[in-house]
């Protein structure tokens, strides 16, 4: 997959951290730190750019452990990267505690994770068939 890296002598080509590993961490191509505040948002550069090929979308999730030592997670939970986009990815950090979070230079701050999709050819209709759940939803089934 072509890939194009900003400032490529500082940030190495992206790799997985260990053989079974879903997600390629992304790191913060920053020049200098940026101070999170508490409930504060900031779109972090990653310096990369990926063209994902047709029929795949490129998912950007959070990294547990910053979710759980920081309440450092995506402001738009899971962030989707289209196969046509060629812009720069870009991570939408928000810092969910009552404390401040440095991101510095590097810092790996998300994962990446390359998914197949299928598109959808809808069929228009006026009903759908029946199933055993119904309209049933929402804990129907109980908790
Ligand atoms: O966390 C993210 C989410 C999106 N993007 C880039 C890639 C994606 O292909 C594009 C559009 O994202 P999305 O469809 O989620 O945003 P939108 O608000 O619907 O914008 P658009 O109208 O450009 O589709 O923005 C990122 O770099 N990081
Ligand atoms: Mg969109």
């Amino acid at each position: 997959m072509k890939i194009k890296i900003v400032n490529k002598s500082e940030f190495p080509l992206p790799a997985y951290k260990t053989d079974g590993s879903a997600g390629i961490d992304l790191q913060a191509n920053i020049s200098s730190p940026v101070e999170l505040k508490p409930f504060e948002r900031y779109l972090v550069p990653t310096g990369l750019y990926i063209a994902i090929p047709k029929g795949y979308e490129g998912q950007i999730r959070g990294r547990s452990g910053l979710a759980l030592k920081h309440g450092i997670t995506l402001a738009n939970g899971i962030g989707t990267i289209d196969s046509d986009y060629r812009g720069e990815i870009k991570v939408i950090l928000i810092n969910l505690s009552n404390e401040s979070f440095i991101i510095n230079k590097g810092d790996r701050i998300a994962q990446f994770v390359l998914n197949k999709y299928e598109s959808i050819d809808f069929e228009e209709v006026d009903s759908l068939e029946t199933t055993n759940r119904g309209k049933g939803g929402f804990g129907h089934t109980g908790i």
